[in-house]
């Protein structure tokens, strides 16, 4: 099997995505992995949903063995033509909803709150020396 290196484009290696012809793009590389469906430890179905995609982050998050690694040599048919495989789509967080820039509603009732106490207290103070004096 392969060792030609000829290089296929992301839509080529696509077409290849049922249990009867499956290819699959892990580092750069190319595997016919059909022969392999059945034989596969983790199933067919995970094989099939990482095909028409760069199944490198797929194939790294299980963790896959040395000898694992070993048998994909067996597959080897090209390597990709990375320029058709779209860039990873990054994690773009959430924009904030519009945090009200304007702080000072806020700021008053902070300042209310600490001078309506004092305000009421003063004017205790104010009743009492006016009614004690007359
Ligand atoms: C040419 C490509 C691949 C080969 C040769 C391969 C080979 C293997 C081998 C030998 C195992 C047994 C455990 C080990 O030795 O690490 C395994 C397990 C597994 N593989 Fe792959 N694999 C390939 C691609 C993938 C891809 C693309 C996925 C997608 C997620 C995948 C998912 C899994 C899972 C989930 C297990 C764990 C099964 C379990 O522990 O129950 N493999 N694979």
């Amino acid at each position: 099997m392969g060792g030609e290196g000829k290089v296929y484009t992301l839509a080529q290696v696509s077409e290849h995505n049922t249990s009867k012809d499956c290819w699959l793009v892990i580092d750069g590389k190319v595997y016919d992995v059909t022969k392999f469906m059945e034989d596969h430890p983790g199933g067919d179905e995970v094989l099939l949903s990482s095909t028409g995609k760069d199944a490198t982050d797929d194939f790294e998050d299980v963790g896959h063995s040395s000898s694992a690694r070993a048998m994909m040599d067996d597959f080897y048919v090209g390597e990709i033509d990375a320029s058709t495989i779209p860039a990873r789509t990054k994690y773009t967080p959430p924009k904030q909803p519009q945090y009200n820039p304007d702080k000072t509603p806020e700021f008053v009732i902070k300042l209310l709150q600490f001078l309506v106490p004092l305000l009421i207290l003063g004017l205790a103070f104010g009743v009492r020396f006016y009614t004690k004096s007359a």
